[in-house]
């Protein structure tokens, strides 16, 4: 990282967010959202819900049919203030993995080359993967493969990070892995994050607020309990387990069955 380039993190204001790709749906329906400067908030819904719409229309690459988003101090994606983190790690398959963590330092151009390399060996010790420098994506496991893409998405110093479904893909100790790796770069860099997640588990232990999307529509945003700092041990306590189960009732929504709650929402 370069902290010294750091912009102090933005807050995130949706106002009035709207997006219809046909006449007879609306992907997101006047959403209204405020993320505070550090704070990191879950996106959690029913699949197509919209949940990846609005995180792209916060990300500036989704157009709007009504509304607009302001990011407060403006963080700009080209110069390397928002980080992207995707489902797919989408590594160049052909560059090492410091070559791709070098990329987005290499295309906004900053700093000298040197800086840059520094910079860039700097993310890669950040998510513990210094070893596996020289190495190319296909010698990566699944879950060095998504450091990578998450040292990718630090190593300019963004001051948002939008996340989505980043741990999908991988199993259950993986994902706890990275969860807690997440929440340990989030304490040295307290960027601020919007993750989309389908994983009850995952968005309360890896944020202060929950956002539930139903049709399009931000049903509510509720305030997380658990404590920080955070660490997959709490998954454990009787607190989660109380909270797992507000969140799961109010993701069945009033019209919904009343059985267990379930893990995942899709
Ligand atoms: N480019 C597009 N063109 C047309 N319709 C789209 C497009 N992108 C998304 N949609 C539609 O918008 C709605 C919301 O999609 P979105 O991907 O945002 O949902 P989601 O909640 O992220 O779903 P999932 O959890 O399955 O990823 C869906 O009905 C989807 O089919």
């Amino acid at each position: 990282m370069m902290p010294n380039d750091r912009p102090a993190a933005s807050s995130i204001h949706c106002r009035d967010v709207t997006v219809q790709f046909a006449p007879s749906s609306v992907a997101v329906d006047r959403v209204e959202l405020t993320v505070q400067s550090g704070e990191i908030v879950s996106l959690i819904g029913p699949s197509g819900c919209g949940k990846t719409t609005l995180l792209r229309a916060i990300a500036g690459l989704q157009p709007m049919n009504q509304g607009r988003v302001e990011l407060d101090p403006v963080a700009i994606a080209s110069e390397g203030q928002i980080g992207f983190v995707f489902q797919q790690p989408a590594l160049l398959p052909w560059a090492s993995t410091l070559q791709n963590v070098l990329l987005p330092l290499e295309l906004i151009g900053r700093g000298t080359s040197r800086l840059r390399r520094e910079a860039a060996e700097h993310a890669l010790e950040s998510v513990k993967l210094a070893d596996a420098r020289d190495k190319r994506p296909h010698e990566l496991s699944g879950g060095m493969q998504m450091r990578a893409s998450i040292a990718r998405a630090l190593v300019t110093g963004p001051s948002i990070l939008l996340l989505d479904e980043p741990f999908a893909a991988l199993d259950d100790m993986l994902r706890n892995e990275l969860g807690r790796l997440l929440l340990s770069l989030w304490q040295q860099q307290q960027f601020t994050a919007v993750m989309v997640t389908h994983n009850i588990s995952e968005s309360i232990l890896l944020s202060h607020r929950i956002a539930i999307m139903r049709d399009g529509v931000l049903e509510s945003v509720i305030d997380n309990p658990i404590a920080w700092p955070r660490s997959p041990s709490q998954m454990r306590t009787p607190e989660f387990a109380q909270f797992f189960g507000v969140v799961s009732d109010l993701l069945r929504g009033p019209s919904s069955a009343t059985v267990g709650a379930q893990e995942d929402t899709s």
